[in-house]
């Protein structure tokens, strides 16, 4: 076989509950726009569907640790989200079948250059520069599905150094875990190894260096991260 030109990159992976076994990241589809408290804060239309975007697999920050404070940015924000991880795909998946292609859940963070947000949105341009950056996914070890069963409701929180600043049941979503992946699967061939980030309730808000931030969702491992000095 011929050997490629330059280093191969790592692959992404996040941690396994319980297992020394690691789970390979292929791609991070995202939701936003998934919590009607959420598109009121950002004073956005409800009556608009939830909206697709994806952060490339080496955003994923595995089990928090510290994060720098990015570049490009003075406005740096949390957006707290229940995770999910596939472990098959396929076009067309039924909102019946979804749950089985769930390999397990767990809690990480969408981490928003929110001062290029509202510029990117009214201009009708691509969301990367304000959600695809370096380290913008900081993501909890995954609990299996056959382990926590699948999730419907659960109180996921986000506390910003101590304070609780974001609280809501995962069932207030509005495309539901099921609909996430029938709806994804009619654009893409899902295939194992995708995670889905699914929305972020109300609450966001910003960080600065210093911060720690804590992420639970009832039954699934914790993950909490440390805002670095800015990156250079
Ligand atoms: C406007 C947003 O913050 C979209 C998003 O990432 C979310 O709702 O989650």
């Amino acid at each position: 076989m011929a050997a490629y030109v330059l280093p191969t990159a790592a692959q992404a992976h996040l941690d396994v509950v319980g297992s020394d076994e690691k789970f390979p990241v292929r791609r991070v589809y995202c939701i936003g726009k998934n919590y009607v408290a959420h598109i009121r804060e950002m004073n956005a239309d409800e009556r608009d569907p939830p909206v697709i975007f994806m952060k490339p697999a080496d955003a994923v920050v595995r089990n928090g640790g510290e994060i720098p404070y990015p570049v490009f940015t003075e406005n740096f924000h949390y957006e707290c989200e229940l995770v999910v991880v596939l472990k098959s795909g396929g076009y067309n998946i039924s909102v019946a079948d979804a749950a089985s292609h769930i390999y397990g859940y767990a809690v990480g963070l969408d981490m928003t250059r929110r001062d290029h947000q509202k510029g990117v949105l009214e201009k009708g341009l691509p969301w990367e520069v304000t959600k695809a950056f370096d380290l913008s996914a900081p993501i909890g070890p995954v609990t299996r599905a056959e382990e926590c069963g699948v999730l419907t409701s659960g109180q996921l929180t986000l506390k910003v150094n101590g304070e609780v600043k974001q609280d809501a049941d995962i069932g207030l979503m509005i495309w539901k875990v099921d609909e996430i992946i029938a709806k994804l699967s009619e654009q893409h061939r899902l295939q194992p190894g995708d995670i889905i980030m699914t929305g972020t309730p109300a609450g966001v808000g910003a960080v600065v260096t210093g911060d720690v931030l804590d992420c639970t969702m009832e039954g699934l491992e914790p993950m909490q991260v440390r805002i670095g000095p800015k990156a250079v």
